[in-house]
């Protein structure tokens, strides 16, 4: 249909007035002739388009009311257009003239740190954040970044109002974004400076087989830095910036670190470990430990670390490596004691389990090799990881070892079981138990769940080899030192073992003095130098000796030595008898640094054998607790007193301080109540263990 007579026909005073002027000459306002628009009309696809004929009205009309020719202002509008692109070509061709040669840029891709480094401090600047361009992340907080407490007070009131439970169902909705900038170019100034930033993605053919089995490409993302000037020290300083700021708030946690998966493995270095967790770092003196065992290992830690430990080492052709082995009963404290080490000295733990199944041997020499500089590796519960030497296998399959008898006993077991169910019923009836034993011992013997396990010829190249990694601190825990094979822990290896034993009774005392004591606030960044006062416990005065027996004779055998042991042939520390010295050396009387008396004033003696008189319990733990002051209204000294009698009360050696620390965390606000429960506690804790039963049924746990 003709466009003309369109407009003619549907706005006839409109089309009249527009294509014949006011005076109805045959020209159009705009000074085009009639046949114009019916010679273009066709060409532009009027006909079809219903924007254009809107385009067409407002063109007339404009002419009309105006008084100006459209045609000039599509003419200046076609100009700015053209300029823009003009303009755009030119500052795009003086852009990269200048970036060639006046610009310096630096880029960081995504597969490093300092991508994360530079992404946190970039969501940090206002000016980043009010960018017109950005990127939102869902930013998750890990368990022990800071919090609005006031935010999470709001709770569930119980029904009769007496209590508010918290509720965190709003919480991930409450939690802000994080905005970065988008994909594309943004600029920013820093220090004074105007700085570039091009944030692009690339696609990388990657063609060793991925998960799929299939090569495949991958997305990159590369922040390009760029600043003016041929230098870029600069974007240098940015970065450097950037990283300090991120680690920052890293000074007072420990990271730890463990074997990425086994695709990313692959690529090596820094690829072969990631981050798991960012914990604050566990102080020293929390943990409860004989002072000179501490002092020995932070000593003799110390002076490996030190700069000038390497060249010494080199000098005398020794390997640069050092190891120690901590070993004794479950939760007293093996873990916590690395913990503590690493946090004392600064550095990242890096937890390996030889039980991973997708653990080979050439992964474990690539992640030893992959280490940093100055890292504790942690090898959590050795004696658990089945380590063999290859030539011994079959023999010590069939007779030495305990786990190879077990395994014969089960094997026996699930036989009897099988032809028992066989036999019944016509050999049909199959119980889902015996299925499921067939199956793992099929899955032993065949494909099924095969699991090369590493060997122990394996962990020792990957922990001594040629080719192993110098310079680590390498800590193995064991509750079985006796099960572990002679060549793992010989000099070299081993250099130093800590005996860990059940708590004795000053043990208990300090365990419930730091249960109770006043908050730490202290956020303070630690110094990079530290004395060896600044990690050990304040001292506590004497304690009485334990005076009462146990309730009944406990069978549960703690450590049998409770020493710590230089394996180079050098002195041996008792750390039972030591306590047993401490308890008997009232003379040496250190001052009690809780009192807030003269500190030469002998603390008041506990009253541990005098017995006090009997006190209603309330032994359910979950009641509301008993109406006492809470601890930081107990005075220091009276807080000591308890604690002494609290000790008392313990009987040396037959408990963790696992299991010590979890009976006092039901009464963690409630320090008396957990001195009137603590006789109560141990009778049925020396009862059950005495019965060998795992279920606490016990009135107060
Ligand atoms: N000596 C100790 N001083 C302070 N806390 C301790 C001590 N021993 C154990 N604990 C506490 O008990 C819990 C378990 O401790 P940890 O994991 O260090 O024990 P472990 O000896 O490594 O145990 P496992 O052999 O089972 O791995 C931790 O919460 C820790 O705080």
């Amino acid at each position: 249909m003709d466009f003309s007579n369109l407009l003619r026909g549907t706005l006839p005073t409109l089309v009249a007035n527009a294509t014949h002027g006011a005076n109805g000459s045959a020209e159009s306002a705009s000074g085009l002739p009639d046949g114009l628009f019916d010679t273009l009309s066709p060409l532009l696809g009027f006909q079809f388009n219903p924007l254009m004929k809107l385009f067409m009205i407002f063109y007339n009309l404009t002419g009309k009311h105006l008084g100006i020719d459209p045609t000039y202002i599509l003419t200046v509008v076609g100009l700015l257009w053209a300029a823009n692109k003009v303009w755009m070509q030119l500052y795009m061709g003086f852009f990269t003239f200048a970036r060639q040669y006046f610009m310096a840029d630096i880029a960081v891709s995504n597969s490093d740190d300092i991508y994360f480094h530079m992404m946190k401090w970039l969501a940090s600047q206002p000016k980043m954040v009010d960018s017109r361009s950005l990127t939102a992340e869902t930013a998750s907080k890990g368990a022990w970044e800071e919090e609005d407490e006031s935010e999470l007070t709001t709770g569930w009131v119980s029904a009769d109002g007496s209590d508010v439970f918290l509720n965190f169902s709003t919480q991930e909705a409450k939690a802000p974004p994080r905005f970065t900038p988008a994909l594309g170019l943004h600029s920013f100034w820093w220090r004074g400076r105007y700085f570039k930033l091009n944030r692009k993605q690339e696609s990388l053919f990657d063609p060793s087989a991925g998960a799929t089995g299939m090569p495949q490409f991958k997305d990159k993302e590369i922040l390009v830095f760029s600043c003016f000037g041929r230098s870029p020290e600069p974007i240098k300083q940015l970065l450097q910036h950037a990283k300090e700021q991120y680690y920052l708030d890293h000074q007072a946690k420990t990271i730890v670190r463990r074997p990425a998966a086994q695709g990313m493995r692959r690529y090596g270095h820094r690829h072969s470990w990631q981050q798991v967790a960012n914990r604050p770092v566990r102080p020293m003196q929390t943990v409860v430990l004989d002072d000179e065992q501490k002092i020995r290992i932070l000593s003799d830690m110390n002076e490996y670390l030190h700069p000038a430990t390497p060249r010494w080492y080199a000098n005398r052709g020794i390997p640069l490596r050092r190891g120690y082995l901590f070993h004794g009963p479950p939760g007293t404290g093996k873990t916590s004691l690395s913990f503590a080490l690493a946090g004392v000295f600064g550095l990242d733990i890096y937890v390996i389990s030889l039980l991973d199944p997708s653990l080979t041997e050439e992964d474990l020499l690539g992640l030893f090799t992959s280490l940093p500089r100055r890292c504790v590796v942690l090898l959590e519960d050795i004696d658990t990881a089945g380590l063999k030497r290859a030539e011994d296998e079959p023999e010590s399959e069939s007779s030495s070892s305990d786990d190879g008898k077990n395994e014969e006993k089960q094997q026996q077991e699930d036989k009897k079981s099988l032809n028992r169910s066989r036999n019944h019923k016509g050999g049909r009836d199959w119980r889902v138990s015996d299925l499921a034993r067939e199956l793992r011992r099929a899955g032993g013997q065949g494909d099924l769940g095969e699991k090369k396990s590493i060997s122990l010829s394996g962990l020792l190249n990957a922990i001594d080899g040629v080719a192993s990694h110098e310079g680590r601190v390498l800590i193995m825990t064991t509750n079985k030192p006796e099960a572990l094979d002679e060549a793992l822990i010989r000099p070299g290896r081993v250099d130093l073992q800590v005996s860990f034993t059940n708590a004795t009774q000053q043990q208990a005392r300090e365990l419930f003095m730091r249960m109770y004591e006043p908050e730490n606030t202290d956020t303070a960044i630690p110094p990079s130098t530290f004395s060896l006062s600044d990690h050990l416990s304040s001292p506590l005065p004497p304690l009485t000796p334990f005076s009462e027996p146990p309730p009944t004779p406990l069978s549960l055998a703690s450590s049998k030595d409770g020493n710590m042991t230089d394996v180079s042939g050098a002195t041996e520390v008792e750390t039972d008898d030591h306590d047993q010295d401490i308890y008997k050396d009232d003379t040496s009387t250190p001052a009690n640094p809780l009192s807030n008396t003269d500190s030469t004033t002998t603390p008041k003696k506990p009253t541990t054998t005098k017995k006090s008189p009997p006190t209603p319990l309330n032994l359910n733990p979950y009641t509301k607790p008993l109406p006492e002051p809470t601890t930081s209204t107990i005075p220091p000294t009276e807080l000591l007193q308890i604690a002494s009698q609290f000790a008392a009360k313990i009987p040396p050696g037959q408990f963790s301080p696992a299991e010590l620390q979890g009976f006092l965390l039901k009464r963690k606000k409630t320090p008396r109540r957990a001195l009137e429960e603590v006789e109560v506690w141990v009778a049925g804790m020396v009862a059950q263990k005495a019965g060998r039963s795992r279920v606490l049924s016990l009135a107060v746990q």
